[in-house]
């Protein structure tokens, strides 16, 4: 499917690249401008959110010589990272707005090395495996908290049995045996949602209690609109492999010798990883705490990572930050031997332009995907034993019914739990998160009063809470979480070959609605883009979108061992 209409700060382009200059320095056998420069000396960084700020990081650090200008609507930088320390009469408690922990593990190499680079390793707290806030997690169903097992923790026949009764098994164990003897998709079918794919393979409510409580705590999205193909690739990778899931995994495991384990890379995915495992070199110390974690984030939260790279950016000399600048127009231009883009900002009266031979877009596309607004509510009460259950906290599917979620909430953290080492003042720390999308079409949302009021409500039924917090904060994330919603990487790839035409390589798209929604996600995709930039990279016709427009395998993933080195392709 081709996208109707392109992103406002392309679409002009588009029509303008109809007017090609008289092309007496383009290189007629590459097809690019043959340019003698050796980097690119201006950069603009669209959008100061994560992906722009680590864009930028990675730029300057690839180019030294490069001046980089960083464009930001808002007054700060962040976008959704903010952390706030709040005073209690007994000492502080710190509250997240947005991200509040990262995950380790190979998507957050370039994160830690990252972490490493900036001098943070002493500020970074780490929740072990087995620490009860990071093994604890349940989901609410039908009316009551269901602890999950833990990864690691022996199968207690007991529990299993309860988890049974309570009905959010239902139709798993038979879903399991006839997974390898349901029908393979049909040829045509080229994505579904999440629903769909589960209730054709496996049994609808699955879908409906396991899969979209784990799809509300990470994308606050509806089954039922996202892509399977996007989200669920391996089990969609596995199903077009064998035509089952189940024999899919089967097929790869028993290709595959014994000594090595399998792991299933989408082939852009592996040649990523391989660079990451030769470029990231951790110390020891900070690789083992790594190993070691559920979870990890920094004594005064996530914003710390932010600041640390907002002023390491501005040390560096090479970085510039324009706050509260909106970015209007960028548009192709050509003189006799050069090709720039041309950054339009400012209020719509009195814009100006500058500009610059490369540009990195974190700005959305609305054509590309939808997004859903988040609504959270940070709660502190000084009772340490306000809640019996001990965990991460809990997320709420889409089956629970309307009575026991009236206030279309998606989940809520135990945050003095999940993460300890940030509060000075003891007590109980939730965090309710509401809305994603249960509300989406609303215009308008609840205010923070209104917001309170639904979040108590909820933790009156859910957990029994009695007390009122001492302390509180509301925020509303509007237009938070890119949704990769049914047929994404189709409209992606399309979207890929338009920023290449419109704009000859001089414009790399970089962030959530391309690169992955976690701050992980982020950062890999702007350290890979910056990657690609490297030596004569930037002169490359490429988007910053190669993994959607790698056909090498035609969609199909690779295997790979999971050795310390580098991994061998086995295919
Ligand atoms: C603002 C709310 C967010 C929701 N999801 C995300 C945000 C920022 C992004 C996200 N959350 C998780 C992942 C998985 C992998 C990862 O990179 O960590 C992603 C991409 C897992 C997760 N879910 C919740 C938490 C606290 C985490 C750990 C990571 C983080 O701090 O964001 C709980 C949770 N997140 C959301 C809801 C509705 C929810 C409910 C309890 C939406």
């Amino acid at each position: 499917m081709r996208l109707r209409k392109h992103v406002p700060v392309i679409e002009s382009t588009l029509k303008r690249v109809a007017l090609r200059p008289a092309a007496s320095s383009l290189c007629s056998r590459c097809r690019r401008y043959a340019s003698s420069q050796a980097y690119p000396e201006k950069v603009a960084v669209l959008g100061g959110g994560i992906s722009g700020l680590a864009s930028a990081y990675f730029v300057a650090k690839e180019f030294p010589k490069s001046k980089i200008t960083i464009y930001e609507a808002n007054n700060h930088s962040g976008g959704w990272i903010q952390s706030r320390r709040v005073q209690t009469p007994t000492g502080d408690v710190l509250f997240e707005y947005g991200a509040r922990t990262l995950r380790p593990g190979s998507n957050a190499l370039i994160t830690a090395q990252l972490i490493q680079d900036l001098g943070l390793t002493d500020n970074v707290i780490f929740a072990k495996k087995g620490s009860t806030g990071a093994k604890n997690r349940y989901i609410y169903y039908p009316d009551r908290l269901q602890r999950l097992p833990s990864p690691g923790e022996p199968p207690d026949f007991w529990h299993i049995a309860e988890l049974w009764r309570s009905g959010l098994l239902a139709g798993a164990p038979s879903a399991l045996l006839l997974e390898p003897f349901r029908p393979k998709r049909p040829d045509s079918l080229k994505d579904e949602s999440i629903g769909a794919f589960i209730e054709r393979r496996m049994d609808k409510r699955v879908g409906n209690n396991m899969a979209s409580a784990v799809m509300h705590g990470i994308y606050a999205g509806d089954i039922w609109k996202l892509s399977a193909r996007t989200l669920l690739s391996q089990a969609w990778m596995l199903e077009g492999l064998a035509g089952s899931i189940f024999r899919g995994m089967l097929k790869i495991q028993s290709e595959t010798p014994l000594e090595e384990k399998v792991m299933l890379f989408h082939p852009y995915d592996l040649d990523v990883y391989k660079a990451v495992r030769e470029e990231v070199k951790l110390d020891e110390t900070f690789q083992r705490h790594l190993n070691g974690c559920a979870m990890f984030t920094f004594e005064d939260g996530m914003a710390e990572l932010v600041m640390a790279l907002k002023k390491n950016l501005e040390n560096s000399g090479q970085v510039d930050f324009k706050f509260g600048s909106w970015v209007q127009d960028t548009k192709l231009v050509r003189d006799e031997s050069r090709q720039y883009v041309d950054v339009t900002t400012g209020p719509t009266k009195s814009p100006s332009t500058e500009r610059y031979d490369l540009v990195v877009s974190t700005l959305r596309n609305k054509h590309l995907t939808p997004f859903v607004t988040v609504q959270t509510v940070n709660l502190y009460f000084p009772n340490t034993n306000l809640i019996p259950q001990k965990g991460f906290g809990y997320l709420i599917p889409q089956s629970v019914a309307f009575e026991e979620n009236p206030e279309r909430a998606l989940g809520v953290i135990f945050d003095s739990d999940a993460i300890q080492g940030q509060d000075t003042a003891e007590g109980t720390k939730l965090t309710v998160m509401l809305g994603g999308h249960y509300w989406d079409g609303w215009e308008h949302y609840p205010s923070d009063d209104e917001a309170y009021g639904l979040a108590m409500s909820l933790l009156r039924r859910h957990l029994k809470i009695k007390e009122e917090p001492t302390h509180y904060h509301v925020n509303l994330s509007k237009d938070c979480i890119p949704q990769y919603t049914v047929g994404y990487e189709e409209r992606l790839k399309s979207y890929a070959a338009q920023v290449t035409d419109a704009y000859k390589g001089k414009l790399r798209v970089v962030g959530s609605q391309t690169h992955g929604v976690g701050v992980n996600d982020c950062i890999r995709g702007a350290w890979d883009m910056a990657r690609r930039l490297r030596g004569a990279g930037w002169k490359k016709i490429e988007s910053g979108l190669e993994r959607a427009t790698d056909d090498r395998y035609d969609g199909a993933w690779v295997s790979a061992p999971s050795d310390q080195g580098p991994p061998k392709i086995k295919q």
